[in-house]
């Protein structure tokens, strides 16, 4: 051990005992605390009777107060304690500009050595920690609340500290962050997604610490760290805006439960409180209510997967693209300009003109047409009542309820998106089970669209940031949709060659089109596999941009069979070599549910699992998926059984095929019998 490292061992003990000091006095704060409450409630419980309104609300706001402050205290002793695990990763020595040299430590969360008012350890968030993942030696700025400082990095080290040891330390001498990033990606697969703050990269540092654009959207290549990235810039803005907004506050739209659970521990660990999460289609049968039944996006692509025929697709297209959208706007203008056959309306001696209940109907072009006729028709009474100089009679106040809204030529939603295709000259695009109230998936969001423009839906006012990921399965409703209900800061992520449909896929490109106000970020480094897996990978979807991570490990195999039954029996022998491996986690993503149960009937043993649509967590061991679910999560191995020319031979194949061989972080496994599939023929 040298000198430095004998100093910095030394330094990590002094924390650990100011840390466990500090905690000491947090306890005994608490402890006071709750002797305080307790004590409140009795004097209270007990002078009850004798005490009066004022003194009641008095004491109630400062058991309210006490309890907060006591909560507060609890959750220091949280962030305490996981520092005392793993108090810092990272130290810079900065001399600002006509200051003294000060040794800055960064570590999950700040710590604050209260006797000394000094910041033992800086967060990761703080703005003097953003050099950390800028700069390496010399010059350096960062932005304080009173504007740049300037001055020069002249050390930098990074440490790996666990369970309060030390494991490892790199000096600035060597490319510390290209050694410790390694040395992190080389680890296994965990069933929940790790923090990465000590390892971020400059790029994603500056998507993270973006705090001016409204609307985010992060375009980045399979294992590029988008999500990662999505969680942190949250994190980051948790801390930034801490006054304004909390993690209630935050929205993530994910896919499916089980990548909701996968992706839930992050922030946690980061010291934020868990994020309120929807999936995409969960928010649909809200906006929907209860009225009703809709396809579920994975049994969309499970039926063109299956049997791909072309009128179904055809609606898919047709309903994925932007014009699609605009017409769907364009009917609402013809909506708004023919539909409300207006005509005079003789009440009792008066006659209202057809001009007055025109102009009324128009002056409430910002109210969704649906909702008007009781506004045009109390207009209509007060206008007979100052006709006649009189009150209405009940009957005569009914009449005019009951003709306004009978000039308009529809009232339900259904029957306006049914008369839309009509009106488009494609009544065949339009299949709805009207036994079932069953939409297909391609007309959810066009339906709720019209219901938003027609009647209006509240909106989501409370969420402050809204996460959308897997931006590009979804389609320009999904987006205008969600334009309209949610008014606050967007973060969008996702990959479009990661398409499980690509006749419903959006890309950058097309969101932008939907938020011309969006900063797009691309990110093409990729860090999830290993360089032998991407190439791979690059093979069936090639990305000329993609820079993959010099990282090492097996060639991935592709292993023929004699026969299907064959294939079923080798796949055991490959569980049992991963389960030999040291390696925590093994995926077996197959193209289809059905092929799954399949594998699943043949690999059944403790530890095991299926994952289906119903699924709602993720665990370690041996997982057997379809690539529809396997979506942002990734494994120590993968294997991908039954790559025939027969099983893979479309492009919505080929998708699903580079979907689940980018799952990968060390070890890729295919098999097949007969003919291999196109993507795959060297
Ligand atoms: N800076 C980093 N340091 C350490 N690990 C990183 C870094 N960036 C990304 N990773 C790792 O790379 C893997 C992929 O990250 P993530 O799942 O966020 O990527 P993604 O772009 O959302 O992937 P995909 O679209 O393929 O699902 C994760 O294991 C993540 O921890």
């Amino acid at each position: 051990m040298n000198a430095t490292e004998q100093e910095e061992r030394a330094y990590l003990e002094e924390i650990k005992e100011k840390l466990a000091l500090a905690i000491r006095r947090g306890d005994e704060a608490v402890r006071q605390f709750a002797d305080e409450l307790r004590q409140k409630k009795q004097y209270l419980h007990e002078h009850q009777s004798s005490l009066d309104e004022a003194d009641l609300v008095a004491a109630d706001q400062s058991i309210n107060r006490m309890a907060f402050t006591g909560e507060a205290a609890v959750a220091r002793k949280r962030r305490l304690l996981k520092l005392g695990q793993s108090p810092y990763f990272g130290r810079l020595d900065f001399t600002p500009e006509g200051k003294p040299k000060a040794a800055v430590y960064i570590g999950v969360h700040s710590f604050l050595d209260e006797q000394q008012r000094q910041n033992l350890i800086y967060d990761w968030r703080a703005p003097i920690a953003s050099m950390f993942y800028d700069y390496e030696l010399g010059a350096a700025v960062y932005t304080t609340p009173s504007g740049l400082l300037k001055g020069s990095i002249d050390r930098k080290r990074q440490y790996k500290i666990r369970d309060g040891q030390l494991e490892f330390m790199l000096e600035n001498d060597v490319n510390i962050h290209d050694e410790v990033l390694q040395r992190e990606l080389a680890k296994s697969a965990d069933d929940k997604m790790k923090n990465i703050v000590a390892t971020i990269q400059r790029d994603q540092n500056a998507v993270i610490r973006n705090d001016t654009a409204s609307v985010m959207v992060i375009q980045g290549v399979a294992g590029s760290g988008k999500t990662s990235i999505a969680l942190h810039r949250i994190a980051f803005l948790l801390y930034r805006y801490r006054e304004t907004i909390a993690a209630r506050d935050i929205l993530i739209i994910s896919p499916n439960k089980v990548f909701a659970d996968y992706i839930s521990n992050v922030l946690p660990e980061l010291g934020e409180e868990h994020i309120p999460e929807l999936v995409m289609e969960e928010l649909a049968a809200d906006l929907l209510g209860n009225q009703y039944t809709f396809q579920r996006f994975f049994e969309q692509v499970a039926a063109l997967l299956e049997r791909p025929d072309p009128a179904f697709i055809e609606r898919i297209r047709f309903k994925s693209s932007t014009d699609f959208l605009r017409q769907l706007n364009q009917y609402l203008l013809h909506v708004e300009n023919n539909y409300f056959a207006c005509t005079e309306l003789r009440v009792g001696k008066i006659l209202v003109p057809l001009a007055f209940i025109q102009a009324r109907f128009r002056a409430y072009h910002r109210v969704p047409v649906l909702k008007r006729f009781p506004l045009v028709a109390q207009d209509v009474r007060d206008h007979v009542r100052s006709a006649t100089g009189r009150k209405l009679t009940g009957s005569e106040k009914a009449t005019i309820g009951e003709a306004i809204p009978h000039m308009f030529r529809f009232h339900q939603v259904l029957d306006f998106y049914q008369d839309f295709y009509r009106w488009l000259g494609r009544p065949e695009l339009l299949r709805f089970d009207y036994q079932r109230r069953h939409l297909e998936y391609a007309d959810v969001f066009a339906f709720i669209y019209l219901r938003l423009r027609l009647e209006g839906l509240p909106a989501y006012e409370h969420v402050k940031h809204l996460v959308v990921d897997e931006m590009q399965d979804y389609t320009p409703v999904h987006y205008a949709v969600l334009a309209r209900l949610f008014a606050c800061r967007k973060t969008i992520l996702g990959d479009v060659s990661q398409t499980v449909n690509p006749y419903s896929a959006s890309s950058a490109a097309i969101i932008e089109r939907i938020f011309p106000q969006a900063e797009v970020v691309r990110l093409l480094r990729s860090y999830r596999s290993t360089l032998e897996i991407t190439t791979f990978a690059q093979r069936i979807t090639p990305n000329p941009d993609l820079i993959a991570l010099e990282r090492h490990g097996p060639e991935p195999v592709v292993a023929h069979f004699d026969s299907p039954a064959a294939e079923l029996a080798g796949l055991p022998q490959l569980v049992a070599a991963f389960q030999g491996s040291g390696h925590q986690s093994l995926g077996v993503i197959c193209k289809t549910m059905r092929q799954a149960e399949v594998v699943h009937q043949e690999l059944q043993a403790p530890g095991v699992q299926l994952l289906t649509a119903e699924s709602t967590a993720f665990t370690e061991g041996v997982i057997i998926t379809t690539t529809y679910l396997a979506k942002g999560l990734e494994f120590d191995e993968v294997i991908v059984p039954f790559v025939t020319a027969q099983t893979y031979r479309t492009e919505v194949d080929k998708g699903m095929l580079y979907i689940a061989c980018t799952r990968a972080m060390h070890r890729l496994t295919l098999t097949y019998t007969q003919a291999i599939s196109p993507f795959l023929a060297t």
